[in-house]
């Protein structure tokens, strides 16, 4: 069943954090659903521009409403992950997405606050929630680069003024991550001082946390040990998803970890079978470490085990 952000948040809120996945293919729709199911989780599946460019639109819609048929009991939002303002526009209109993101964080505060209420009335209109963005996280999204000297953590009194001014629904806050697999050198905490400060303006408002991966260690000793070669990665500590939901984080984002375990399975299997050359074993123990991967990040999030009480609230 597709329900809005919103209606997920409202029942998630200060307790617990949905976890919001991104997809590409079938094979990450199928490991997601099952293992949202598996940990008895409602989850949000997140569709990138990149991802409608690479799958093509029409196709991820049918891969995502195929896994919903396979998986009848799953409670999800469909959302726009990282969405520009036309791009927003036919999503809205698709009839199809329960939510979208307007990211205009890399305008000045005014043009944002512009671009984002637009988005808002024209979804709002049609029911559907919208999550907007201020401040900058270090990385890439989307194609745009933004180094670690340019990222910067949200201004709380900011945030409390851009909340008000464009009605959005729930609002991604810088606080100290950035998207990919390099976020920090060493091991680094969330800013949860800034945090308290949103939350003190913006009580009972959802908040958003990108750039949420932990970036395994283990996984990355195995990729490299099958021949990858990623250095220096490092992720968000996954001991602190819980403590930062009971401070308003409703909704945390995760990407790059996922393709860590598609990389990791496909590198060993064609490692180990090197005379191989069809992609649908792998692709199968793929389906099942990323299920297996999704309901452990669901444990954490503490979304597991909280789908029968939601479905009741709907
Ligand atoms: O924020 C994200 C998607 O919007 C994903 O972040 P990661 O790169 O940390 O997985
Ligand atoms: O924010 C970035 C997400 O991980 C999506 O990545 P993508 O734009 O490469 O699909
Ligand atoms: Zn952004
Ligand atoms: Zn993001």
């Amino acid at each position: 069943m597709i329900v809005t952000t919103a209606q997920l948040f409202k029942h998630a809120y200060g307790k617990y954090a949905v976890g919001a996945y991104n997809i590409n293919n079938a094979e990450q729709a199928m490991g997601l659903f099952k293992g949202a199911i598996d940990s008895k989780a409602p989850f949000i599946i997140q569709i990138s521009k990149g991802a409608r460019k690479y799958t093509d639109k029409r196709m991820l819609e049918a891969i995502i409403r195929a896994a919903s048929e396979i998986f009848p009991e799953a409670i999800f939002a469909v959302h726009l992950d990282h969405g520009d303002e036309e791009t927003c526009y036919d999503c809205i209109d698709s009839g199809f997405f329960s939510s979208v993101m307007i990211d205009a964080s890399h305008d000045p505060f005014d043009e944002n606050v512009a671009i984002t209420k637009r988005v808002v009335d024209r979804a709002h209109a049609k029911g559907i929630s919208v999550e907007a963005e201020l401040g900058m996280l270090g990385g890439v999204e989307e194609d745009i680069a933004v180094d670690e000297g340019n990222a910067c953590l949200t201004e709380p009194a900011e945030a409390e003024e851009f909340v008000k001014l464009t009605g959005c629904d729930s609002l991604a806050c810088a606080i100290g991550t950035s998207h990919g697999a390099f976020k920090f050198k060493g091991r680094q905490s969330l800013h949860f001082d800034v945090l308290d400060q949103i939350k003190e303006r913006l009580p009972n408002f959802p908040l958003v946390m990108h750039g949420s991966s932990s970036v395994p260690q283990d996984e990355v000793a195995r990729i490299n040990a099958a021949g990858g070669k990623i250095a220096g990665s490092m992720g968000v500590d996954v001991n602190e998803y819980l403590p930062a939901a009971k401070k308003g984080v409703t909704k945390i984002n995760i990407d790059t970890d996922g393709r860590l375990v598609w990389t990791r399975v496909h590198r060993e299997f064609f490692q180990a079978n090197p005379e191989q050359f069809d992609f649908r074993p792998p692709g199968k123990i793929f389906i099942e470490e990323y299920a297996k991967f999704i309901a452990s990040r669901n444990e954490l999030l503490g979304s597991a085990g909280q789908l029968e009480d939601l479905r009741a609230s709907l």
